[in-house]
């Protein structure tokens, strides 16, 4: 560890967060109050827990997939490299040619969508699935995205999502990577220990390494 500051990569959980279409929105708000109680504030919240910057869980696609609990935080935690693809709609195996992946653990997707929290965004980059071979051989266990999905928003055979639980990858979504440089960084993603979770909501940080 060096003296760099951690960075929240992170989308705030306020009230008019956008959820998924059809999902459960996200509400927090004081049950009760200090002059009710006496003595302390209490809130409760109510989400989906595809909520803002969040992981997913085999079992969100795979009903015999692993839940939350049984995730490895240890894919969570550790080196990550943010890759700049902003300037393209697809991105495919020869985009991924232009950037040096060799021994990349975590793998941080930089597109052009910017972090729009209140807004549940049309249209995101597509990912090509074709890319999840590629990185399996470089030896990425996790991949995050700054968009709402590793999927097109309209699909069903969620065909990313599948290929990279089949290749044991983790998915991190939701990132807001619009002040992050390309480059190396320690990231810090952890989700909350919810025993039945399909996925969870995170506090996403990362640090510079040099
Ligand atoms: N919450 C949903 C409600 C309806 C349909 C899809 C979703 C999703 O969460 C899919 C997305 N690919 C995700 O993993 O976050
Ligand atoms: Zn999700
Ligand atoms: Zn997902």
């Amino acid at each position: 560890m060096n003296n760099n500051k951690w960075i929240d990569i992170s989308q705030p959980l306020t009230n008019s967060i956008a959820h998924w279409p059809e999902d459960t929105p996200f509400t927090n708000q004081l049950t009760y109050s200090k002059e009710q109680t006496g003595s302390v504030n209490i809130g409760q919240m109510t989400t989906s827990l595809h909520i803002g910057t969040h992981v997913d869980a085999p079992y969100h696609f795979d009903n015999k997939g692993k839940k939350i609990i049984d995730m490895d935080v240890n894919y969570y935690i550790g080196r990550a490299k943010v890759i700049d693809v902003s300037d393209v709609d697809v991105i495919d195996g020869r985009v991924l040619e232009d950037f040096s992946l060799d021994g990349v653990e975590r793998l941080l997707l930089k597109t052009s969508l910017k972090s729009r929290p209140e807004l549940f965004p049309e249209k995101i980059t597509k990912l090509e699935p074709e890319i999840v071979p590629i990185l399996v051989e470089k030896g990425v266990k996790l991949l995050g995205v700054n968009m709402p999905s590793v999927d097109p928003i309209d699909s069903k055979d969620l065909l990313c999502h599948h290929a990279l639980h089949q290749h044991g990858i983790y998915i991190l979504e939701n990132l807001v990577l619009d002040d992050v440089p390309e480059g190396d960084y320690n990231l810090i993603a952890l989700p909350l220990a919810i025993a039945e979770g399909d996925g969870s909501p995170v506090r996403a940080v990362i640090q510079p390494t040099d």
